[in-house]
């Protein structure tokens, strides 16, 4: 049976929860290992985050997943990017032979790459003209993404590629967190002041005319989106059912997951925002869900590229959490009370 929008609502109704048990097991270790308490500040909450979201203790990052998806936009007609849309197909090539950023990074991480293409000579519609997808085309995107996950993956990244999608994730962001295409229009791969303000204007025509499903987020992604945006949600929502935490990467990919945040605010309880990207409007959407970054690198590129930095972090945690010894095993002498 073809993939229904109902089906992914339903799922966002019946989210799975962090394991008490397993978190707590992470916070009892912390108390007992050779450093004062807190002393690795993020490290410590991201090890109990992992363990919480893994449902196992000692937690892992043995097995991290990156996935990026391909996916070309109708809105590209409106002279909304720097670069032309055959960028898209010819990235995907590249990002096939390893000579991508993100193949470089995931290799730095030992972690599995793999890109989907999706539909890239059937570009979605331009979304100040009609819906970008109709219903049935941006289910079969969410279920690219909810079937993306490798058997065994313990952390997930999910990435993009597609040519005009800082204009997508800025429609989304409005039409999701309110304002306007000012608001949240940024240069992306490198407009001119002149290019944001036609990427603003694009985006309110964009606004006014999709006005009716703007109380839907599931509609909202299904006519200002894109095929690599609704895969990227569907993988966020069906790690956070397979118990897989998620590492967010930049303003295109917090995009995709704003959307699962505004139809359950809790959905992404089990991601982490890996960085926070240069294009102005991802920090904006960070606050706007509460999430605090772990890296900020002035990185302005998507792919996955910042969440998957942010692996060495997450290693860092696990490495310390699962590897240190404890005060009673190495004979080091506890805090003494006041
Ligand atoms: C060579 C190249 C590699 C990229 N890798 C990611 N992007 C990034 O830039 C695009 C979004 O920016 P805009 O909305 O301005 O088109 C997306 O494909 C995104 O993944 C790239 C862009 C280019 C040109
Ligand atoms: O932050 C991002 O995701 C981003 C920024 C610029 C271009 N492409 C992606």
């Amino acid at each position: 049976m073809a993939p229904s929008l109902s089906e992914f609502h339903k799922e966002l109704s019946s989210l799975t929860t962090m394991n008490q048990t397993t978190a707590k097991a992470a916070i009892a270790r912390d108390a007992v290992l050779t450093k004062p308490a807190g002393s690795l500040g993020e490290l410590e909450t991201l090890a109990t985050w992992l363990s919480g979201w893994q449902g196992k203790h000692p937690p892992s990052c043995d097995r991290p997943q990156i996935v990026v998806f391909a996916g070309n936009h109708g809105v590209c007609d409106q002279g909304i990017s720097a670069f032309p849309q055959e960028v898209t197909v010819q990235m995907v090539a590249n990002f096939e032979h390893g000579g991508a950023a993100i193949n470089q990074l995931a290799l730095a991480f030992g972690a599995s790459f793999s890109v989907q293409a999706l539909e890239l000579e059937n570009p979605t519609a331009d979304f100040t003209q009609a819906p970008a997808m109709s219903e049935a085309e941006c289910a079969e995107a969410l279920s690219a993404g909810w079937n993306s996950i490798d058997k065994g993956t313990d952390i997930l990244v999910v990435g993009e590629m597609g040519i005009g999608n800082t204009t997508v994730a800025a429609a989304l962001s409005a039409a999701l967190m309110g304002g306007t295409g000012a608001d949240w229009a940024g240069p992306g791969t490198g407009v001119s002041a002149e290019g944001i303000n036609r990427k603003a204007a694009v985006i309110d025509a964009g606004l006014s005319r999709h006005e009716s499903v703007l109380d839907d987020p599931l509609r909202i992604l299904q006519c200002l989106g894109g095929r690599e945006i609704a895969a990227m949600a569907g993988a966020i929502l069906s790690a956070r059912q397979k118990h897989i935490p998620v590492l967010l990467d930049g303003f295109v990919a917090t995009a995709a997951a704003a959307v699962l945040f505004k139809a359950n605010e809790q959905a992404l309880d089990h991601c982490y925002a890996g960085h926070v990207s240069a294009e102005p409007g991802h920090k904006k959407l960070l606050q706007a869900m509460n999430k605090e970054p772990l890296l900020s690198l002035g990185m302005r590129l998507g792919e996955g590229s910042g969440a998957a930095l942010a692996l060495a972090i997450v290693k860092g945690a696990v490495a310390t959490h699962t590897g240190m010894a404890s005060f009673a095993d190495a004979g080091v002498s506890a805090e003494k009370p006041d």
